[in-house]
């Protein structure tokens, strides 16, 4: 497929609100390529390049000048060569190879198409929002319902891949999707309950109630000695937490994935603070201990446990991790369930989880199986930009401008500032780590990616006419910063919109 077909079919989807109008066009471009460019095609329009990052930074790409070709010539598959030699590159002359191949590549590209790769080397395209629309638009190309082909994604972690089997070889192929000890999975998640009875109501009582813990997700695969261990966007950390490696390779099994929460605790027991569990999954593995409370059980000595209900898996980790199980209990009266609510809080945890007792383990969207009960009301926004602070916060950024994802697919929408809950730390940590997302800048803001996630507590939102939703926060104030989340996984403008009725 020729490359500016792909190019003029991504500034659509930028350019329609529309779902629908989203889904054709993705579906559209999808059958017209050729089988090896579907990889590289799906990564692009989703603003990611299957090599991941490949080392060009602005200073290599402005480098890259001289007249725009007039008429389109690049394929698909020829820019993706180029990506692939770009990724190899390492060593002495690789400055000056990456200096020939981009201007080879920019010798034959039109200025849309030049303009298009700038923005996907840097970042600038990154859309984790446009996912569940690329899944569907996956499904229509390839003549499938969706349920297979969400499946296979949830199983592989990949989208390109998956939509090269989708579209390659049909259900058959997408079937051979399993689970594999030692490869990520989409972690399942969670809907919000309006309280604990409105949970219960709704699931009956054949449930499970637990703590849900203000920790980070891990998902660990553990193959005879070899243990892996994933974050929740399935990012690796298995160097930064030994602690939790030994541990794992010391339970009662041979194989097994397991999924749960690891936190760092005070000597009293409490949990600390998440920020603090959040840096051991960066390089540096700090001086507090994480301990792992597991609460499902994937794979157990060579038995797929995925399509099982919750109440046998739950077995199943019974059996394998003994020790280091989420506090929980199963058909609680609902005294039971309410005094489960009161000890998760009292203990300094979020709430509790309620657990459908016969729920598969449908991973990768919100299901109502899985209901989180909150007291404190929190949402996760994208940061879209800050302002610079005044008084004693001259010179710092401060004030933030928040978004809200689009379900859509597209850009986040704006829905209201804060510049409250900040201490001292978190200003100059913004100050410091913010221009690396830089977009623009004018005077007295300067613009980002959408890609930093944050935990906002609110006291409600508002009807608002100034912002393009038509929702504004009230009362907004900055919990943390979700380092374990992209913006794909933020909250949605229909989420905000719910609250207004409350
Ligand atoms: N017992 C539990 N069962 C499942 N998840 C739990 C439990 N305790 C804590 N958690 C955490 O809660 C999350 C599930 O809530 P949700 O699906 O809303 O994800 P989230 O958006 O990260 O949640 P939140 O923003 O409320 O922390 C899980 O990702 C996990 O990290």
């Amino acid at each position: 497929m020729n490359f500016a077909e792909l190019v003029a079919a991504s500034a659509e989807v930028g350019s329609t609100r529309s779902r629908k109008a989203k889904t054709e066009t993705l579906a559209s471009v999808l059958q017209r390529l050729e089988p090896d460019e579907i990889e590289p095609a799906v990564a692009w329009l989703a603003g990611e390049l299957r090599q991941g990052r490949i080392g060009t930074g602005w200073r290599t790409l402005m480098g890259a000048e001289g007249v725009p070709a007039s008429e389109p010539t690049l394929t698909v598959a020829a820019v993706e060569a180029v990506f692939e030699e770009l990724a190899g590159l390492s060593g002495a002359g690789s400055v000056l190879r990456r200096r020939e191949l981009l201007d080879g590549l920019f010798a034959l590209a039109t200025a849309d198409e030049r303009a298009f790769v700038i923005r996907l080397l840097t970042g600038d395209l990154r859309q984790g929002a446009l996912l569940g629309v690329m899944t569907e638009a996956v499904a229509a190309a390839a003549g499938l319902p969706i349920e297979p082909v969400r499946r296979a994604y949830m199983l592989s972690g990949v989208l390109p891949t998956t939509a090269a089997a989708a579209l390659r070889g049909g259900l058959a192929e997408l079937a051979e999707f399993r689970l594999e000890v030692g490869r990520a999975v989409q972690p399942m998640l969670a809907s919000p309950a309006e309280s604990l009875a409105d949970a219960l109501a709704e699931l009956g009582g054949d449930v499970s109630v637990e703590f849900k813990l203000d920790g980070a997700r891990i998902q660990v695969h553990r193959n005879g000695d070899e243990v892996r261990i994933f974050t929740r966007s399935l990012r690796e950390i298995t160097s930064t937490v030994p602690e939790l490696v030994s541990l794992v390779r010391s339970l009662p099994c041979s194989s097994v994935v397991l999924d749960g929460e690891t936190l760092a605790l005070t000597d009293a027991g409490r949990p600390r603070p998440f920020q603090e569990t959040m840096s051991r999954f960066g390089a540096d593995e700090g001086d507090s201990i994480l301990l792992p409370y597991f609460f499902d059980c994937l794979h157990l000595d060579g038995k797929d446990l995925l399509d099982e209900p919750l109440e046998v898996r739950l077995e199943a980790l019974k059996v394998a991790a003994p020790d280091n199980r989420i506090p929980s209990v199963q058909r609680p009266s609902p005294e039971e369930a309410a005094g489960q609510l009161d000890a998760a809080m009292s203990g300094g945890h979020e709430g509790v989880m309620v657990k459908a007792l016969d729920g598969p383990y449908a991973a990768g969207r919100r299901g109502k199986s899985w209901q989180k009960v909150k007291p404190v009301h929190t949402i996760d926004l994208v940061v879209l930009g800050a302002e610079w602070g005044y008084g004693r916060r001259t010179g710092y950024l401060s004030n933030l401008h928040l978004g809200a994802r689009d379900p859509n697919g597209g850009e986040p929408i704006m829905v209201g500032k804060t510049f409250k809950g900040m201490t001292d730390k978190l200003l100059a940590w913004q100050t410091e780590e913010f221009p690396k997302y830089e977009r623009s800048r004018d005077d007295h803001t300067v613009y980002l990616r959408p890609e930093i996630v944050v935990e906002i507590e609110l006291d409600g939102v508002q009807t608002s006419r100034r912002y393009p939703g038509g929702v504004a926060l009230r009362f907004a104030r900055v919990l943390r910063y979700r380092p374990d989340k992209d913006a794909g996984q933020a909250d949605t403008i229909d989420t905000l919109r719910a609250l207004l009725v409350r």
